[in-house]
Order: C-alpha cells, then sequence, then structure tokens
C-alpha cells in the first residue's frame, strides 16, 4: 500500500499512483456477483472511456448492457465546467480534453442510476482521489440517488484518507483483486 507523503499533499500523492497505476500490465476486471445483484432492466449506468493506465470498466458496463441496462459516458469540457453524462451506444467517440474520448456531443444529456467512477487513490472506507477537478465530486452531489462504484488497480489503494467536506464516499470499490463493499445501496 503507498504511503500518504507527510504533509499530505494530493498533488504529489496523485503524481505517485499515476505512476504506480500506469505500471500495472492491464487485465481484465472481474464482475463479481454484488454488482450483479446491482443491476435491473432501465438503469442507466454510467462508464468512462479509459485513459492511460486506468482499469478499463468495459467487462461492467458489458454485464450492465447484458442486464438490460443503457450506458452512457462522461462529456467534459474543461476543468471548470461540470460534466454532462450523454446517452452512449458503447462504440463512438469524440475527441474531448486532457486526451479523453468524449461520447459524441449530440446525444441526449441523461441522469444516471449508477456511476462508475474511475479513481486515482481510494481507501476502504470508499473516500476517494480523482483528477483534483472536482468533475466527480460535483456529479455525486448532482445524483445522490445514484450508486457510486469505484474501478481501480489493487496499487491504488491507500490509508485511510481524512474526507474534504464535499467528499461523497463509494458504495463499493471493484479491483481486480476484491469487491470491497462500503455502503449497502439499498439502505
Ligand atoms: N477515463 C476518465 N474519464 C474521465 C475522468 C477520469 O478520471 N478518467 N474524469 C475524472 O474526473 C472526468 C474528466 N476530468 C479530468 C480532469 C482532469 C484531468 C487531468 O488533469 N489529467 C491529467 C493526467 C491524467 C492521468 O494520467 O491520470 C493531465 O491531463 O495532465 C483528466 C480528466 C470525466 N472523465
Ligand atoms: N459539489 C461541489 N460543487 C462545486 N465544487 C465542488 C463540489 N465538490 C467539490 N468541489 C470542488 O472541486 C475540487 C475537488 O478537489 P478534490 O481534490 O477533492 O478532487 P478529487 O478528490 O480529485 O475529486 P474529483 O475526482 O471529483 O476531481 C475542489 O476545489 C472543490 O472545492
Amino acid at each position: 500500500m503507498t504511503d500518504v507523503p507527510s504533509p499530505t499533499d494530493k498533488r504529489v500523492l496523485r503524481a505517485r499512483l499515476r505512476a504506480l497505476r500506469d505500471a500495472v500490465p492491464p487485465r481484465s476486471l472481474p464482475v463479481p456477483p454484488a454488482f450483479l445483484s446491482l443491476l435491473r432492466s432501465a438503469l442507466t449506468v454510467a462508464s468512462y472511456a479509459p485513459m492511460g493506465g486506468e482499469a478499463d470498466p468495459a467487462p461492467f458496463a458489458r454485464a450492465a448492457v447484458d442486464a438490460g441496462a443503457g450506458l452512457a459516458l462522461p462529456h467534459v469540457v474543461d476543468r471548470a465546467t461540470p460534466l454532462r453524462f450523454l446517452a452512449w451506444d458503447g462504440r463512438r467517440h469524440a475527441p474531448g480534453p486532457f486526451g479523453l474520448r468524449n461520447p459524441p456531443g449530440d446525444a441526449p444529456e441523461v441522469a444516471p442510476d449508477l456511476i462508475l467512477t474511475p479513481l486515482v487513490g481510494f481507501d476502504r472506507k470508499g473516500n476517494r482521489i480523482g483528477q483534483g477537478a472536482g468533475h466527480y465530486d460535483r456529479a455525486f452531489a448532482r445524483f445522490p440517488e445514484a450508486i457510486r462504484i469505484g474501478i481501480a488497480w489493487s496499487v491504488q489503494e491507500l490509508p485511510p484518507l481524512a474526507p474534504d467536506p464535499w467528499d461523497v464516499p463509494l458504495h463499493a470499490v471493484a479491483t481486480e483483486q476484491e469487491w470491497i463493499s462500503i455502503m449497502d445501496p439499498a439502505a
């Protein structure tokens, strides 16, 4: 497990976590039964297009589609503008900022029921470090009823983080090694 630098400096921590993440040989994440049990038909599941060495959520997105869900992808324009979730056909992309692949911009905006969330780092309480632009913080505040599932490699786990006032914890984190259940989404 990566140590938290002292004094805690999120910039240093992000750089270290990205390096660890990008050194993981890519492999397919297992989809645990606990994830399948969250799926119902007609759900809208927000996935993401992985970049760098991020763990690929595609097996989770595929399981969601197999269960009758529709997909969405975050559409990002810059750091300051909140992301919008647009309906996604699972195939087509448009170039976005930061080397991201966006969904085509003419797709309808949707409200996600479940958000597959890319992580830079996480702890076992569902606290998370992301890219630092607040895109997912703001999305979680806008869609408080959505189930929040983090996706990461196990090397991205951190010792307990001190959450900021705006942080909304994840319900679960999926890694190549385990499904870390934090809160019951049905509760
Ligand atoms: N695949 C993916 N899609 C995503 C995110 C993400 O983390 N991963 N986001 C999460 O919020 C949102 C996009 N927000 C972002 C905000 C800042 C940077 C950024 O500063 N990137 C760094 C290095 C990226 C890295 O290697 O991890 C850069 O461009 O220098 C990236 C995405 C929505 N889509
Ligand atoms: N609900 C919100 N509305 C507006 N701004 C927010 C909200 N939540 C967080 N922010 C802002 O977004 C930034 C998030 O920084 P932080 O370092 O917590 O990002 P992070 O943990 O990497 O998460 P993210 O993945 O969301 O970027 C902070 O500047 C914070 O003030």
